[in-house]
């Protein structure tokens, strides 16, 4: 049976001000408890807008989003309750990072939510440990390095334990041992049954991780589906600016050179490609 409906959009609309054209027109899409969502489109297709509106950030101004099939009460109350459930980490974390030192900052929002300072300081120290920040948690956090910047803005989120998290291309300017440990913990929390939702230009990752792809193009969603049929769509990638997945590429290679056959079914990774071929071989 499918899973419960945790986000939905009917007929988003959304215009910045100063701006004389929507940044997000009519999007329509459901988002279900637990599943692995990744977004995708060109720059300024609406990714980011899009993640905005589903913690209410930004207020649509037609359309009405849902969570946990209750429309957002954007009331201060309502919002709060909102944002400890549905936490994003921002692309660049300096517009997420405010407080003094990294302490302070990991411990802002649970205070927020009004627990108490012993019980806040445990949840803190806790995910500091787990992030391995303990070692810098007394620095100013604009004397960070991007890579620590990144951990902090993560912990930022998980502390408040939310049921969703939004992350807006969370490995962009990272190194690879930071990439990693931002893929390890997008595992853990999708381990953990946390709604997972990425913003992303990674097409080989999205291919290999993700249950769904949401296709953005000019604030419009183009499509929502499983990664093999979003990336064995030509005109859809084409018409959104993606580049096709390595393994999808190697695929299609080995399918016209009668390698595998044109019908076998498509591989999301380099191991399923493999297990594919020696199907193929028994
Ligand atoms: N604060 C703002 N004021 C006015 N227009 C904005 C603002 N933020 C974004 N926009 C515009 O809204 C559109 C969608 O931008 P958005 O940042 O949501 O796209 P994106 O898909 O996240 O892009 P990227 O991949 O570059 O992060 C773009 O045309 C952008 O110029």
């Amino acid at each position: 049976m499918d899973k419960e409906i945790v986000l939905e959009a009917k007929g988003l609309s959304c215009t910045y001000e100063m701006s004389d054209t929507p940044s997000l027109e009519n999007v329509s899409l459901t988002i279900r408890k637990g599943q692995k969502i990744a977004v995708m489109g060109a720059n300024g297709s609406g990714k980011s807008t899009f993640f905005l509106c589903c913690n209410g950030i930004l207020k649509p101004e037609k359309g009405v989003l849902f969570f946990h099939g209750q429309p957002v009460d954007y009331s201060k109350k309502g919002l709060q309750r909102l944002r400890s459930k549905v936490g994003i980490v921002f692309q660049n974390p300096d517009n997420q990072l405010l407080s003094a030192s990294v302490y302070q900052e990991i411990s802002f929002g649970v205070l927020n939510l009004g627990f108490s300072k012993e019980e806040a300081k445990e949840r803190v120290e806790q995910v500091m440990e787990e992030f391995s920040i303990t070692p810098f948690r007394n620095r100013p956090t604009h004397a960070l390095s991007g890579g620590e910047k990144k951990q902090v803005s993560i912990a930022d989120i998980l502390v408040m334990e939310p049921e969703v998290v939004l992350m807006d291309e969370p490995t962009a300017a990272l190194d690879p041992k930071h990439t990693k440990l931002v893929y390890q913990v997008i595992e853990e929390l999708s381990e953990n049954g946390i709604t997972v939702i990425v913003a992303t230009h990674d097409v080989d990752y999205a291919c290999q991780w993700a249950d769904e792809i949401i296709v953005m193009e000019k604030g419009r969603v183009l499509a929502q589906d499983v990664p093999q049929k979003i990336f064995t769509s030509r005109e859809l990638l084409k018409k959104a600016n993606l580049e096709i997945p390595m393994v999808i590429r190697v695929t299609q290679y080995l399918q016209e050179a009668d390698i595998l056959e044109k019908e076998s079914t498509v591989p999301r990774s380099i191991e399923d490609l493999e297990e594919l071929i020696k199907e193929r071989r028994r």
